[in-house]
């Protein structure tokens, strides 16, 4: 789930770029792979930065002072296409013609394929991200308008080459004919406006505000911003005036002229149920639903059913599984008249784990992230509740802690119900086999994660507990709970092309040992994302000269001794991060120059550092590839 954002400053002379990166901060929980800020000035000039790492990694004052603009956009990326670590893949994603266009993309396409085939026949495709494929379809519409379509309408500018309102807006007609999937999208159309659109569905949050411009108090004159998220708008202090709707474009000129189109005959409002679950801030309002009220209204729905089940006074204490459990659990407890505890510390300097990259660097945050208070449960009979099950990875862990704190019995509650299919509208869960209530009942998944009992909310109460929030919200994406997807555009195919692509085993070459270092925060493994050398930017280089070399590689039929060599170090790391962003052959090939980089650097064996590389390792590797950024 990716987080956007789009400002408008009414004032040509303000500049965007702090208010741009404060609304990304507050949108992080969307996204923690990436981020990425392009502004527009008053000479037309585009300025963009984007690389990998959190909002406060990525900006430093150097980027910062180079955003010179009064609009621009910003994106936090969470991938569900391409790679985590291809910096390329970051966004917004730019193109010159027509005009300088910009975007950002929230959600996922599921019919890339097709859209790679149709566009690179006339232009040139650079990444396996859905987002660019989005950007080349918007500037291919556009200048079909304007070569061969309809020009009639609002001129937006004497020397505007065509360019009109109507024209912005059937080029977004003719994009919802083209893509299918989920998508909010925010394009920056250089010296005209910022066009923002939701897909025919609404799976994915988009909504816009405005507040009196600063500059021009006592005038009409707006700033304006558009976001994924409520949040966004409300911390920079900008009105909400509501939500775009499915299948709308909203199109602000740089004048803060709003005007609003219908781009879809049929669009009907579906919006991701695990927005309310999961993904959203509760101070958020999305689709007119506050996310706090309906995670409260899941609570009341979990304790019912629980006492359906069983004898509410056989639990000593509630626990949350924090963050996002928190209010719900709350609530249950209260509805189930049992203690409520917060007996399970989380660290707040580790990032939300279910959106990181990687099975096994998901696991190894999750004990750094959580950690007991004894006291609580000793002797205790716990009922834990989370938002959500999904792999398994968190509660499997927990249950194991919470029985080393002490507990008697420990029964597990999920304020969602079982995740039981693949997502495919931006949620990184494509392959139903690495679901841990795939092919299992709630006895089984007790089982397996060591319970001693399971409870899960059932799909009715949780739309109920949503539909409470906004009765006029009839349906919700709720894939990942039944296998029913909206758009009706996936099959079996795609499925498999998911678990090809998009498998943990597939994204992990390198096993997950060499994630030692990327689950190393930042700070501490010596390194930062900038100046220095990273091994995200290793892989960059790798990949740069083994495509800038033609290089193709030979198949590499010792490929566990070579990775063996290095593993855990740089190269098996990148092989691994290279594994799924390239052709196998390149991927070799790669892979052979990250072989032979790595012998150089024999004396970083990895054996004699099983807990990870110390400084000293990663001053040679910055020496050794120094010249490289
Ligand atoms: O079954 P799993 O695969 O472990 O996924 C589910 C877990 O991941 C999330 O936590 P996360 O740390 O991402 O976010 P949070 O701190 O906002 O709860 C979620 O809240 C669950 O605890
Ligand atoms: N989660 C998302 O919204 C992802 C956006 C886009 N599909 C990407 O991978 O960058």
């Amino acid at each position: 789930m990716c987080g956007i954002v789009a400002v408008l400053l009414a004032d040509p002379s303000a500049a965007v770029n702090q208010e741009l990166y404060d609304s990304l901060t507050s949108l992080q929980h969307r996204g923690q792979d990436a981020a990425g800020i392009v502004t527009a000035d008053q000479r037309r000039r585009l300025h963009l930065h984007k690389d990998n790492g959190l909002v406060r990694d990525v900006f430093k004052l150097q980027h910062m002072i180079q955003l010179i603009g009064n609009v621009g956009l910003g994106h936090v990326r969470y991938p569900t296409a391409g790679a985590s670590s291809n910096v390329q893949e970051a966004q917004p994603f730019v193109t010159n013609i027509p005009f300088g266009i910009c975007l950002c993309h929230n959600g996922n396409i599921t019919n890339s394929t097709e859209l790679t085939q149709q566009l690179s026949a006339r232009y040139t495709v650079s990444t396996d991200s859905d987002s660019e494929l989005l950007l080349s379809i918007y500037a291919d519409e556009l200048l079909r308008q304007m070569w061969g379509g309809d020009k009639e309408g609002q001129s937006l500018d004497q020397s505007s080459a065509g360019l009109t309102v109507d024209v912005i807006f059937n080029a977004c007609r003719g994009l919802m004919a083209r893509a299918r999937g989920g998508y909010a999208a925010l394009v920056l159309i250089n010296g005209y406006g910022v066009l923002a659109f939701r897909d025919p569905w609404g799976i994915r949050p988009l909504c816009y505000g405005s507040r009196n411009a600063k500059q021009f108090l006592g005038t009409s004159k707006k700033d304006w911003c558009v976001a994924s998220e409520s949040v966004a708008l409300e911390c920079q202090e900008f009105d909400l005036h509501g939500d775009v709707l499915p299948g709308q474009a909203v199109f602000i000129s740089l004048k803060g002229e709003v005007t609003t189109k219908m781009c879809h005959s049929s669009p009907v409002l579906a919006p991701c149920i695990f927005e309310y679950v999961y993904f959203g801030r509760p101070d958020s309002i999305i689709d007119g639903v506050s996310v706090y009220a309906a995670r409260k209204a899941m609570g009341d729905k979990l304790a019912e059913k629980i006492r359906r089940l069983y004898d509410p006074s056989e639990i000593d204490v509630v626990v949350p599984v924090p963050e996002t459990s928190r209010i719900s659990a709350l609530q249950c407890a209260i509805k189930l008249g049992v203690p409520y505890e917060e007996g399970l510390n989380k660290n707040r300097y580790i990032a939300r784990t279910f959106i990181m990259p990687g099975q096994q660097k998901r696991k190894k945050n999750v004990r750094k992230k959580l950690n007991p208070c004894h006291g609580v449960f000793e002797d205790k009979n716990v009922m834990l509740v989370d938002d959500s099950i999904v792999r398994g990875t968190t509660s499997e862990q927990i249950v194991q802690m919470v029985r080393s704190a002490g507990a008697k019995k420990v029964f597990f509650c999920s304020a969602s119900p079982a995740i039981r299919y693949a997502n495919v509208y931006g949620i990184d869960m494509p392959v139903q086999a690495e679901l841990i209530a795939f092919g299992r009942d709630e006895k089984e998944i007790a089982r397996a994660i060591s319970a001693d009992w399971v409870v899960y909310q059932e799909l009715d109460d949780l739309t109920s507990a949503v539909r409470e929030c906004n009765p006029a919200i009839e349906f919700f994406d709720t894939s990942c709970f039944n296998g029913v997807y909206v758009t009706g555009d996936v099959n079996a195919a795609y499925f498999q092309a998911l678990k090809d692509h998009r498998s943990d085993s597939i994204l992990s070459v390198d096993g997950g040992k060499g994630d030692d270092i990327d689950s190393l925060p930042q700070d501490s493994r010596g390194i930062s994302s900038h100046n220095t050398t990273s091994p995200e930017k290793l892989v960059r280089k790798i990949k740069e000269l083994s495509i800038l070399e033609g290089d193709e590689g030979t198949e590499d039929k010792d490929s566990n001794s070579s990775i063996g060599v290095v593993d855990g170090v740089v190269a098996a790391k990148t092989s691994g991060q290279l594994g799924h962003a390239r052709p196998r052959g390149r991927v070799i090939g790669a892979k052979h120059r990250a072989v032979q980089a790595a012998d150089e650097l024999a004396a970083v064996d990895p054996a004699n550092h099983p807990n990870g590389l110390r400084n000293e390792d990663m001053e040679k590797l910055r020496d050794r590839f120094s010249g490289w950024v």
